[in-house]
């Protein structure tokens, strides 16, 4: 008999959308967790709870919000996965049945109680392994070509037809995917996927869904409708919403509750209890770390004068098409050493198609006529900085000549399709492994970083020109090594120490710093494995870093912790370039006549004066 998952209440006669009047009508909850404590299956007695005291009352007519603000939203999946009947609450309430909980609706029936998560959770490589995100940028596969239209029958299938064909057209024109669905899925950009994914999910008719983040990859426009539409399926209770929020979002106007977890538990507010984190240092203190204006000024002084900096990525008429249809048209674009650019573009504008340019992932980005990428210039033994500053030694080249392994230790990179794809297969791999991976761009643990602290060079490394009678004495080959080393390791300790748990956590001692560097990368919060892959995308001091959707994922303290590195830490060195893309002003670390804005709108990109 399976154990008693009690904590769940739900009224089946009210859950009937036969039963459902169109006005909200306030009567017995929807959802009643008693005052308890949540524990994972399987924990032993002595293991603390995921959660303490959770009381939670979800009444019939109020709209509700699971907003976390700590734990890097750790707690809120918790929460989740707790309403799935996934974990156990004690002590369970009183109630009759074989899994009294249910009361009569399953929350294993898809049907019924729905779930959809939006935030990336580095699962999609099967097994682990490495997830090829690049698969969407070549010629479609004899398995990727299912369309968006396909997909939705397969959602709906064994429902009445004509009713499900008038549901499905609204649906798709309030998601604004009319235009899309004879596209391969695979095709669909990141909000044009999430948008997608909720009208499945409504499509199955549950008389709950949950969904989690669904707005952080949305531009502001689909937001809106977004909202437009879910406000109207709650009002009808087909279905009810109930919302997973970051902390930073703005409340929609429809939501008239708020369950705040935090780092001290479980906090139902009402709507006007409620207070918006906020990452903008103009505002107060994200999080209750207080970030003033005095640490955008620092930062400002990093940026060279304009003119005199470097150029790093040099685009001149590039495009992309995909058949008859156009992405990106005459895109011409500089970024300099110093540059703080916010790439912006409503969703399927191409912004994540122009990043894959950069980083030699589109197979496209062989064909442009002049797309100049960075490269390095081999070193002589008289230059050892550009080994270990990388950035101040680098070139343009054509993209052409530029391989893309070669690439891929001259761009650090963050955005959700490399979180998807960093490989979990290797169980074992440390913080300081995945860290380490950063100075070769690869996914695959380096030789000789085994042991925290330590790394090992090998000759392709040392920037000597080999060849014949070319070939450095031992010794100096040695010497080279240890430099390149020491140096590669300090840059190790900067990032853990600057990002790691001491920055972020209150609890975080000295000896935090070493023991974070030897736990497994697998096993870590998605907020934590976030941070880490932040470190590798910086520790190399690259020519150019992208950070798509940097802060996804991470909680306050930990935002505060990059922000702060980011603009007046260090961790960003003034030859160095940033490219930040995402659909929220206030998330660029950067603020004011720093920030330099590049617009795509209809397949053309311009620089926003
Ligand atoms: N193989 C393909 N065939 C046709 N169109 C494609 C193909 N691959 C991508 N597209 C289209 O290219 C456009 C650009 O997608 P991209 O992912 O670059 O958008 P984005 O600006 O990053 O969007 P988001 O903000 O949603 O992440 C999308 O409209 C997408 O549908």
């Amino acid at each position: 008999m399976p154990p008693p998952r009690v904590f769940l209440r739900v009224f089946p006669s009210q859950l009937s959308s036969r039963a459902y009047s169109t006005r909200p009508t306030h009567g017995a909850p929807i959802i009643h967790i008693p005052k308890a404590n949540i524990y994972a299956f399987g924990a032993s007695s002595t293991t603390p709870p995921s959660l303490r005291d959770v009381e939670w009352t979800v009444n019939d007519g109020e709209a509700w919000a699971i907003v976390s603000s700590s734990r890097g939203g750790a707690g809120k999946s918790v929460l989740f996965q707790t309403l799935l009947g996934n974990n156990r609450i004690s002590p369970p309430p009183p109630s009759p049945g074989l899994y009294p909980f249910l009361n009569g609706l399953d929350p294993f029936d898809g049907r019924r109680l729905g779930f959809v998560a939006f935030r990336n959770t580095g699962t999609r490589g099967a097994g682990g392994g490495f997830y090829d995100y690049t698969a969407r940028y070549g010629a479609v596969r004899d398995e990727d070509t299912r369309t968006l239209r396909e997909s939705f029958r397969v959602g709906v299938e064994g429902q009445g037809k004509t009713n499900n064909e008038a549901k499905l057209e609204d649906l798709v024109d309030k998601l604004g995917l009319t235009d899309l669905m004879d596209l391969p899925l695979i095709a669909l950009s990141n909000g044009q996927t999430i948008r997608a994914r909720i009208a499945r999910a409504v499509l199955k008719t549950p008389e709950v869904l949950l969904l989690d983040e669904p707005l952080t990859g949305l531009d502001p426009a689909s937001r809106s409708h977004l909202h437009a539409l879910l406000e109207e399926l709650h009002a009808s209770r087909s279905p009810r919403i109930i919302l997973g929020m970051r902390a930073q979002e703005e409340l929609p106007g429809w939501i008239t509750h708020v369950l705040d977890v935090g780092e001290g538990g479980v906090t139902p507010r009402t709507r006007e209890g409620w207070k918006r984190g906020v990452i903008n240092p103009q505002e107060s203190g994200y999080g209750g770390i207080a970030t003033g204006l005095g640490d955008v000024e620092a930062s400002v002084g990093v940026r060279p004068a304009q003119g005199e900096a470097k150029l790093i990525v040099d685009l001149k008429g590039v495009g992309v098409r995909y058949g008859n249809r156009t992405v990106l048209k005459d895109i011409s674009w500089q970024i300099r050493g110093g540059d703080r650019w916010h790439l912006q573009g409503s969703n399927g504008s191409g912004k994540t198609t122009l990043l894959s340019l950069l980083t030699g992932d589109h197979p496209q980005s062989y064909t442009q006529a002049h797309l100049h990428l960075p490269s390095l210039s081999p070193a002589t033994s008289s230059t050892l900085s550009s080994i270990t500053h990388p950035y101040r030694s680098h070139r343009l080249s054509p993209r052409k000549r530029t391989p893309t392994a070669h690439l891929r230790t001259l761009i650090g990179v963050v955005s959700p399709e490399l979180f998807d794809a960093f490989p979990r297969r290797h169980p074992g791999m440390t913080v300081w492994e995945a860290v380490v991976t950063g100075f070769g761009g690869g996914f695959v643990p380096l030789k000789g970083s085994e042991r925290v602290g330590e790394m090992r060079v090998s000759d392709d490394e040392l920037g000597f020109e080999f060849g014949m009678g070319n070939e450095p004495a031992e010794q100096e080959k040695e010497k080279r090594r240890r430099e390149v080393e020491e140096w590669r390791i300090s840059r190790c300790w900067d990032v853990l120490s600057a990002l790691g748990p001491r920055a972020w956590s209150t609890t975080g001692t000295p000896e935090a710093q070493k023991e974070f560097a030897s736990r497994r990368f697998t096993f870590l919060s998605l907020g934590e494995q976030r941070i880490v892959l932040l470190m590798r995308a910086l520790v190399s001091r690259p020519p150019l870093v992208l950070l798509d959707e940097v802060w996804s994922g991470m909680d306050g303290g930990m935002i505060s912790a990059v922000r702060r590195y980011l603009t007046e830490g260090g961790g960003i060195g003034e030859g160095q370039a940033v490219v930040v893309i995402t659909h929220w002003e206030e998330e660029v670390p950067w603020v004011g006549e720093e920030v330099r804005r590049f617009r795509i709108c209809q397949g053309s990109g311009g620089v926003v004066e």
